[in-house]
């Protein structure tokens, strides 16, 4: 068994909507990123490629690299699926946290609970997605971006 933990940030920029995993979510602002900016794909990539030892989501898929320009960031989640399982690894589940000021999220969450379930071959509920503030404190609270962490249990398979 072993456990792994992922951490992401993402700046806002210009834009009209954000990527939260997987979802779609209408704002008056869009990530700063080179990828679709998915912080919480991102932090969930980590923390599987964590707990398997595989270093982290730079080292697979560098931000230098012009083939990772604007990518949804669920095709990166299903490449280190696959990973896995050439690894002989199974994921027992997932927890994620989002920290967003803005926008409200509650209504999102079990349609990202659904992305990262299906991507990951996982039954909804070894998947969890959580969201909070900071109450107005910090880069989040201040509105300046988002931040998510996540963990992973992996397990051998079979
Ligand atoms: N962007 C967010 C942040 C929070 N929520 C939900 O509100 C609850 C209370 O958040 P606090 O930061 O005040 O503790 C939280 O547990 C989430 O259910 C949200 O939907 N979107
Ligand atoms: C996802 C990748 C690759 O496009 O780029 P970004 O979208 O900038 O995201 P980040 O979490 O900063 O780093 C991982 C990257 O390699």
């Amino acid at each position: 068994m072993r456990i792994g933990h992922g951490f992401d940030v993402h700046a806002f920029t210009q834009g009209d909507h954000l990527t939260l995993a997987g979802v779609k979510i209408p704002y008056q602002q869009g990530f700063k990123a080179h990828s679709d900016g998915d912080v919480a794909l991102h932090a969930l990539c980590d923390a599987l490629l964590g707990a398997a030892g595989l270093g982290d989501i730079g080292r697979h898929f560098p931000d230098t690299d012009p083939q990772y320009a604007g990518i949804d960031s669920r095709i990166l989640l299903r490449q280190v699926y696959a990973h896995l399982l050439t690894c002989d690894w199974q994921i027992a589940n997932v927890d994620l946290t989002i920290v967003a000021q803005a926008p409200k999220l509650a209504a999102y969450i079990p349609a990202m609970c659904a992305c990262i379930a299906e991507d990951l071959h996982l039954a909804t509920n070894a998947v969890n997605v959580k969201a909070t503030t900071t109450e107005k404190l910090g880069f989040t609270g201040r509105g300046e971006g988002i931040a998510a962490y996540a963990v992973a249990l992996l397990l051998p398979a079979g």
